[in-house]
């Protein structure tokens, strides 16, 4: 069997603070600099979504683009674009919103969900120069 990797990209962008409630507020300006502060920040995220699979033989489709594209407006985009990660976003709640923890939460509300194919890699830029990579708690192959 031939396993592709099929990746779809999409932007949106959101304010966040990182900050740990149970630790103390020194804590936390020491750990987290200017990413605690208060009033919060906001970042460009780009997200991209790689599907692994075998081609359907009858479509050539590992997945097809389309129905992955709206998974990830439904799932992910719609619901944190423009947003404030600490208090708007249901599957972010009660989470630190680091990149890698927004990484793995994209995951959990991404899995099972695919018409076709596995659920692969979750590659999430917080800027240009930083991202993260999450496979699920498997090994990058
Ligand atoms: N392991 C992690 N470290 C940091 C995270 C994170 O999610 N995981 N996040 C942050 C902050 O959110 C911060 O806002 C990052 O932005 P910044 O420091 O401005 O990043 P840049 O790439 O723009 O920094 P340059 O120095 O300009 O390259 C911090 N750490
Ligand atoms: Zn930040």
């Amino acid at each position: 069997m031939s396993t592709v990797y099929v990746t779809r990209k999409v932007h949106f962008n959101a304010a966040h603070r990182l900050h740990n409630p149970e630790k103390s507020d020194e804590w936390n300006r020491e750990t987290f600099g200017p990413c605690n502060h208060p009033n919060w920040h906001g970042h460009n995220y780009v997200l991209k979504v790689t599907v692994a699979g075998e081609p359907d033989p009858d479509t050539g489709y590992v997945i097809d683009l389309s129905d992955l594209k709206s998974l990830l407006h439904e799932e992910v985009v719609d619901q944190v674009d423009h947003k404030n990660l600490n208090l708007d976003v249901d599957f972010l709640d009660g989470v630190i919103p680091s990149t890698e923890n927004f990484a793995i939460a994209i995951w959990n509300q991404l899995e099972g969900k695919l018409p076709s194919g596995r659920l692969h890699c979750v590659r999430l830029y917080e800027t240009e120069r930083n991202y993260v990579e999450y496979y699920g708690d498997q090994e990058p192959r």
